[in-house]
Parts: structure tokens; C-alpha cells; sequence
């Protein structure tokens, strides 16, 4: 169906086109239309988008405008039977050129079309040939084509392997996005997916939002694990009157053997300081030692660092060194919920598991709640996890495994440092040759660190607004225009924009539903006598 003719098309990137009167209300931020291919006879016809829309009438030009001084003069046209609102208007419409399809790709036409070239809107048939992802890999539908019934496809090897970023304003829908996308991975693939949930909204995915086997399916692969000696009644309370089951988890802990130095160091200094002296004497005392996850005991612990680091002290300074770094990791690691030092140890009566980072590689959903630690405990067991699957993938890379990473602007910040910073450069720089993917999540793109937002090679975006973040997001990431980020700006509630590599061209998509429940919520104002005092 013809829609319009081209006007003005000043490069081959994109054109602007007169809309016909006839299908104005078919023309829309995101429609996608055709033009006849100019440049390959065997190809098929050039894709392009909508990206602005504008309405245009030449009697409010300058001149005009200054006649228009009061109703009588607007009166005055229609009492000589012009209707000034439309005799006069017209619609224009910019659309960015994406190119006609050669094999999977798009390639782009290197001259703009002509003026006069008409403008088509495919049917939803065509457009579906247009684009399909037939590249025989692994396909994720992560809901349809605004405003079509066209399912929208991500490339999930692309996605994975190299790096997506989900980003909006807060409460725009990350989280359910991000839980869709898992949702898809864990059907179409057999792959680990490690989830960060700073906040425990994850767990909900435990229970399956209908009868639907999918649903059942992805809810049954859900394990959550939350940090062995932290109170999760009011967490579990709130899950339980809102699904109506218990929510299951495994308690687990950490030995601190099995830290880095530069991991203990960091919490030691955050927490309780740490002198010249201490700091010398626990690197000394750490190499040695060497890391080991190996549960021993507390006291055997502190025997073998004071062994350890004994080596290098000499005189009363140093000893008085020695004594107080011991004081502050028995102290670091008796207040730290989440470390352990002997096998069998109980919260209340729930049992306490050494993690195992190679359980969290298997086939399925692996929730880490750490919704009641400070930001530091936090970072350090981000820097911990993500430290360990790198090793370990790096030695056997024969298997994808994703990580998804809520609030990534608290575990590898822009300004400032974090504990997690490196784990996570080093994962977003070499974990595709190891198979390690990431997801990161943030409501402030510019708090990113840029050598992590930067290697998100496909990015999911909701409506933001600020624009600091949008400013951030066009000189950080690689495949975004102009034009991309003028939409994400307009997108509303349910509407996502996919761009780069996971995805032949930028993709408008309505997210589909969730078949796993969400667990985030925003809680509504009670109005007034609604609540019962006590
Ligand atoms: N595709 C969707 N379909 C239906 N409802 C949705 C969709 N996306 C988001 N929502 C609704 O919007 C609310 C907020 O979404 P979500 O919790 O994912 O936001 P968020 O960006 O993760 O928020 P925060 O910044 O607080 O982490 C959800 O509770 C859900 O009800």
C-alpha cells in the first residue's frame, strides 16, 4: 500500500516523506515502511522506520502567524467557508534507512532515493519475511513488533555471548524484561543463568504465574541461594501472603580462605582500617597461606595466618601489627553473615552449605538474594562469584553461561571504586572467549562504568528521560543513533527498543507477558480510612 512520496532525502541514512492523508493515523514513531529498491534489482525492497513524525501547516508559517492576532480573524477564514486547522496542513515523516536484505544482514543503499519516490507500508506478511532471523541459531521471542502481531526475535548466541544491557528509568520494566529474557533463554537452551538480585525480587520466578507447562517448567528451575546467617523472615512473610507458597531456598556461606587477598584486604580496610604495617604483613601472610576452600575452623584459621604472616615480623611494632590484624579478621569474619569455617553450621535450624560456584554453572536459574547485606558484602561476593566462574570457564570453555547483574551501577560504578569494578571490566572484556556472558541491569546508565556499559553489545531500552544518561549512552555505546535515542525518550510503559547485535535492525517490541511471576512491585498510596490502626 502506497502511504506517501519522498520530499527530501539529503543522505542515504534517511529521508523525510509526505504522508497521505488517506493512512495518516497508520503512521507512527516505529512504523516500518518499504521504498522499491534503487540500487539491486535482485534484492528485495529497502526497510526503513519511522522516527519522527511531524505536522505541518504552511498558513501558520511567520507571516500568517502574525495575522492570526484574535478569534475574529480566525472567524473571518471560516466564515469564507476555509476551515483553516486543515485546508492547509499536512503530515511529514522522517524514516531511517535500514537497508534491503542480503542473506541475514541488512546491507544500507549508498545513495538516498529520489524525491517523488513513493513510500510503502508492507503487509504484515512481508515485513515478517523482512525481519525474520534465520540463522539457525538459538531465537529468543521476547514478546511481538509494536503495534504488530509479528514475534520479536533476539539472536541468543549474539546476546549472550556478546553482552546485553537492559536500561531505563526506574520502575520502567527492567526487571520483568529481564525475567522474559531468562524465561526464553532456559527454554530454548540448556544454559546456567546466574542471577544478582540485590533485592530478592527474583525468587518470585519460583512460582509459575499459570498451569501452562512452559510456566511450570521455568518456575521448577529456580533455585535461590541467600548468605548463610542473614534474617529473611519479613522477606519470606511478604512472599508467602503474596503467592500463597513458601519460598524455598538454600542457605550458603563462604570460607574466607577462599577470598583473594585483594577481596579481603578491601572488606578489612572498609570495615575496621587497615595500617601500613597490617596491610604488608596480610600479603605477606596471604601467600603463604594461598587460597584454599578447605573448612578448618576458626582458630585454626587465625593459627595458620598468624603463622604465616609471623614469617616477615620482627620487633614490637610489627607484633602489635600482627596481633590487631588477627583481632580485626576474627572480628571481620565473626560479623560477616556470610562467612562460614566449619562444616555443619546451623541458622537457627536451617542448615548452612559451603558454596560451590561449580553448582552454580549446572542447567537452570540460580537466584543469589543479597537483599540483606550492606553494598560492600555486596560487592565483595559479586567479585568472588564472578572471580571464580571466570577461572573456571577460562579452563574448560565449552559452555555458555549467563550473568544477569541488577543495580550493575552499585557493582561496577563510574565514579569511584567498588570491590567488583574488575571483576566485572574482566568479564565484560574476555568473557566471550570463555563463554561467559553478562547482562547488566541500571535505572542510570551514566553510573556504568563505561568499560562495562560499552561492552554490552546489545542493549534493551525502556523510556529514559534524564539526559545525562541518554548523553552517556550515545558517546558510550557503539550501536545506538540519534534517532534510536530520540524514541527511547517516547517509548511507553510496555514498549522496549532492541539495538545492536542481537537484532538485524533497532526492533520495536511490545514485552510479552511473564510466565514466571514478577517479584518487583510499587507499592500504591492507601487512601485514607482504608487502614486499620492498631
Ligand atoms: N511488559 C510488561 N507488561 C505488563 N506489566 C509490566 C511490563 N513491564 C513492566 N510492567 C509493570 O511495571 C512494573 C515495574 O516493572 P519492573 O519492576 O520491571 O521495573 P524496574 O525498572 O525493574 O524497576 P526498578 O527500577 O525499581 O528496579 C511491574 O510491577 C509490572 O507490573
Amino acid at each position: 500500500m502506497k502511504v506517501g512520496v519522498v520530499i527530501k532525502a539529503q543522505s542515504p541514512r534517511a529521508f523525510w516523506f509526505r504522508v497521505f492523508d488517506n493512512v495518516e493515523d497508520r503512521i507512527n514513531v516505529g512504523t516500518f515502511v518499504t521504498l522499491d529498491n534503487y540500487e539491486s534489482r535482485v534484492n528485495g525492497p529497502i526497510l526503513a522506520r519511522v522516527t519522527r513524525v511531524i505536522r505541518h501547516n504552511y498558513l501558520v508559517d511567520d507571516r500568517v502567524i502574525a495575522q492570526l492576532g484574535s478569534e475574529d480573524v480566525i472567524n473571518t477564514f471560516r466564515d469564507y467557508g476555509i476551515d483553516i486547522q486543515y485546508i492547509a496542513q499536512s503530515t511529514l515523516a522522517r524514516a531511517s534507512i535500514i537497508g534491503y536484505r542480503v542473506g541475514t544482514r541488512f546491507s544500507k543503499p549508498l545513495k538516498p532515493p529520489k524525491p517523488m519516490d513513493f513510500v510503502y507500508l508492507p503487509t504484515e506478511g512481508e515485513l515478517s519475511k523482512l525481519l525474520r532471523l534465520d540463522n539457525g541459531g538459538v531465537r529468543l521471542v521476547i514478546g511481538s513488533v509494536r503495534s504488530l502481531s509479528i514475534p520479536a526475535e533476539l539472536d541468543a548466541n549474539k546476546l549472550v555471548s556478546h553482552h546485553c544491557a537492559i536500561l531505563a528509568a526506574t520502575g520502567g520494566g527492567k526487571s520483568w524484561l529481564a525475567g522474559v529474557i531468562v524465561e526464553e533463554l532456559v527454554l530454548r537452551a540448556e544454559i546456567p543463568i546466574i542471577i544478582i538480585d540485590p533485592h530478592g525480587e527474583y525468587s518470585a520466578m519460583q512460582v509459575p504465574k499459570s498451569s501452562v507447562d512452559d510456566a511450570k517448567y521455568v518456575a521448577s528451575l529456580v533455585k535461590v541461594y541467600v548468605p548463610g546467617k542473614v534474617d529473611t523472615t519479613s522477606l519470606d512473610d511478604y512472599f508467602k501472603a503474596r503467592f500463597s507458597v513458601k519460598r524455598k531456598y538454600v542457605r550458603f556461606g563462604i570460607n574466607p580462605r577462599s577470598l583473594s587477598l585483594r577481596l579481603m584486604e578491601g572488606l578489612l580496610d572498609h570495615y575496621y582500617g587497615l595500617t601500613d604495617a597490617q596491610r604488608r604483613i596480610l600479603e605477606e601472610a596471604w601467600q603463604y597461606m594461598g587460597m584454599d576452600n578447605e573448612l578448618t575452623g576458626l582458630d585454626e584459621f587465625l593459627n595458620d595466618l598468624e603463622k604465616s604472616g609471623g614469617r616477615v615480623v620482627k620487633g614490637y611494632g610489627n607484633e602489635l601489627a600482627l596481633s590487631t590484624l588477627l583481632t580485626k579478621v576474627k572480628m571481620l569474619i565473626e560479623n560477616r553473615p556470610f562467612f562460614i569455617t566449619r562444616p555443619g553450621e546451623f541458622y537457627g535450624n536451617e542448615p548452612i552449605r559451603l558454596l560451590d560456584i561449580k553448582d552454580l554453572m549446572e542447567y537452570g536459574i540460580h537466584v543469589l538474594d543479597l537483599s540483606g547485606l550492606d553494598l560492600v558484602d555486596q560487592q565483595a561476593l559479586v567479585a568472588l562469584i564472578l572471580n571464580n566462574i571466570f577461572r573456571i570457564s577460562s579452563m574448560r570453555r565449552d559452555r555458555l553461561v549467563f550473568i544477569v547483574v541488577e543495580e550493575a551501577h552499585n557493582y561496577a560504578p563510574s565514579v569511584g571504586s567498588s570491590l567488583s569494578t574488575s571483576a566485572l571490566i574482566k568479564i565484560a572484556r574476555e568473557g566471550r572467549k570463555f563463554g561467559v556472558g553478562l547482562c547488566i541491569i541500571s535505572q542510570r546508565p551514566s553510573k556504568v562504568h563505561p568499560d562495562v556499559l560499552s561492552q554490552c553489545l546489545t542493549q534493551v531500552f525502556k523510556r529514559i528521560i534524564n539526559p545525562v544518561d541518554l548523553r552517556y549512552v550515545r558517546n558510550v555505546v557503539e550501536f545506538i543513533s540519534d534517532e534510536d535515542l530520540w524514541e527511547v525518550r517516547v517509548l511507553n510503559e510496555d514498549d522496549a527498543l532492541v539495538t545492536g547485535l542481537a537484532v538485524p535492525m533497532p526492533l520495536p517490541v511490545k514485552v510479552r507477558d511473564r510466565l514466571t511471576e514478577h517479584g518487583g512491585v510499587t507499592p500504591a498510596l492507601i487512601p485514607r480510612g482504608n487502614i486499620t490502626r492498631v
